[in-house]
């Protein structure tokens, strides 16, 4: 059968974002919600999936919350190729070790996907690989817990050999204990034979091996691809630098085109930004790297984070950290706190930092819009004004540590004073670090 990993046949270097594991190990290691061409390029528009959410926020969770999560969650899913026909939320105290929901909200679920042929069901936490299993075994369609969204979504935009290797090793470490052995096991009690549904225990522990052996294998090759990157970013030595920080989909790659007049792809999804990109910059006579990072997200799988260490050393090794942030989404200070969090995570946290609030155009004080609500969802719950940008401005600007700027990279406000801000920091830093080199030595 045709149940094991690629390992032969594929390149390292050539199309290694969807590992050709893909047809084997049941899917799981390439992209779920597309479709390979032939040159291993996907054309997610050639299949419209359909996808039904499924949220399990503890008892004490607002209903507004539980919405913007699903907001966000919906955000990935169609960011990822996917149209979200339905949200299901189960309020428990824990998820159901078996299914992740209980049996009556399961039932409820599989009625619906069946009923309208539904291509997938996407759930806001991980499952773990048992409930994983059972769930698919129950629904019947493609089971895509949060961490398996996320890396697919990355895995369509990584480019760069580093980022693919990133999400390559992402992705098997991802399935690797997703290879279990429930076939084998049914098998070893009937004692196997003609009548097997599955990989057999010798087949898994074959898959298992392969899957190992690329781990190794990506592991090592990210390491070589780090000494040649750190080699790169030495030799840039003797100028400050300054890495864009912040939640996904604030506009970090907008400031980034703005300050360096590059072309960086920019774009209203999440993740748009895999890859890191460093540019010369140079404001007013002050030269600076500025470079643009992975953005971050609530429960970014730790894994995930791991895997992508290389990427994360650009800002591990900034002088400066710029945190971007998008005033105008509900949710902006939960951000705040996920982004600071991640950065405890990877150790960058105690480093200088200038907050940008990004956006205030589209900054109001009305109620978000909201892609639909869910069944049994208080519509009345999240009726509290929003204070206004001013008094925004001013509450921030007293209580945070942190310089502070309020700034539109989408209509040019107040970018000469984020100009200014930066030119300022950069430079006192300059000066701190490289006391005896004039600028032009920088060059
Ligand atoms: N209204 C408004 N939209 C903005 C502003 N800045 C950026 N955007 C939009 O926000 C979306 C995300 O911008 P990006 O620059 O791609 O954001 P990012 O932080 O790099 O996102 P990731 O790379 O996905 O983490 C794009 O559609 C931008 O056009 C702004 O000041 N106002
Ligand atoms: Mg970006």
């Amino acid at each position: 059968m045709a149940n094991k990993p690629a390992s032969k046949g594929r390149q390292p270097g050539n199309s290694t974002r969807h590992p050709g594991a893909t047809d084997g190990v049941k899917g799981r290691a390439g992209r779920i919600l597309a479709k390979a061409n032939k040159d291993g390029t996907y054309d997610t528009a050639l299949e419209q999936e359909t996808a039904v959410l499924v949220a399990v926020p503890d008892k004490r969770q607002p209903d507004a919350q539980t919405q913007e999560y699903l907001d966000e969650l919906a955000f990935l899913a169609e960011t990822a190729g996917a149209v979200v026909t339905k949200r299901f939320v189960q309020r428990l105290d824990k998820p159901d070790i078996r299914t992740f929901v209980g049996e009556g909200k399961l039932a409820e679920i599989k009625a619906y996907v069946q009923h309208t042929k539904s291509s997938m069901v996407i759930f806001d936490d991980d499952l773990s690989p048992s409930q994983l299993r059972n769930l698919e075994a129950e629904l019947q369609v493609k089971i895509v817990d949060r961490s398996l969204l996320i890396i697919d979504i990355f895995a369509s935009r990584a480019k760069s050999a580093t980022a693919r290797a990133q999400v390559e090793l992402a992705q098997y470490q991802y399935l690797l204990p997703r290879l279990t052995g429930l076939w084998s096991h049914l098998d070893k009690q009937r004692g196997g034979g003609v009548s097997q549904r599955g990989p057999g225990e010798t087949e898994i522990e074959t898959d298992r091996r392969v899957v190992r052996d690329r781990i190794a294998f990506l592991k090592d090759k990210l390491k070589d691809l780090d000494r040649q990157s750190f080699t790169q970013r030495k030799s840039r030595g003797g100028m400050v630098r300054v890495a864009l920080v912040g939640y996904t989909n604030v506009g970090k790659s907008t400031i980034m085109n703005l300050l360096s007049r590059s072309d960086v792809f920019a774009e209203n999804k999440l993740f748009a930004t895999v890859d890191s990109t460093v540019r010369k910059v140079v404001l007013d006579t002050v030269p600076f790297l500025l470079s643009d990072t992975v953005g971050f997200i609530r429960k970014l799988p730790t894994r995930l984070i791991e895997s992508f260490k290389s990427t994360l050393d650009e800002i591990r090794e900034a002088d400066l950290l710029v945190h971007v942030v998008d005033i105008s989404h509900p949710s902006f200070e939960e951000q705040i706190e996920v982004v600071n969090d991640t950065l405890k995570d990877i150790e960058a946290a105690d480093k200088p930092m200038l907050l940008v609030f990004n956006k205030i155009d589209r900054y109001n004080t009305e109620d978000e819009e909201h892609h639909g609500g869910f069944e049994g969802m208080n519509p009345d719950e999240d009726a509290v004004p929003r204070p206004t940008l001013e008094q925004l401005e001013a509450s921030y600007m007293a209580k945070m540590h942190d310089p502070v700027i309020f700034i539109s990279a989408q209509e040019r406000q107040n970018i000469d004073e984020l100009r200014a801000l930066l030119v300022r920091h950069v430079a006192a830093l300059q000066e701190q670090r490289y006391p005896n080199q004039s600028y032009g030595e920088a060059e």
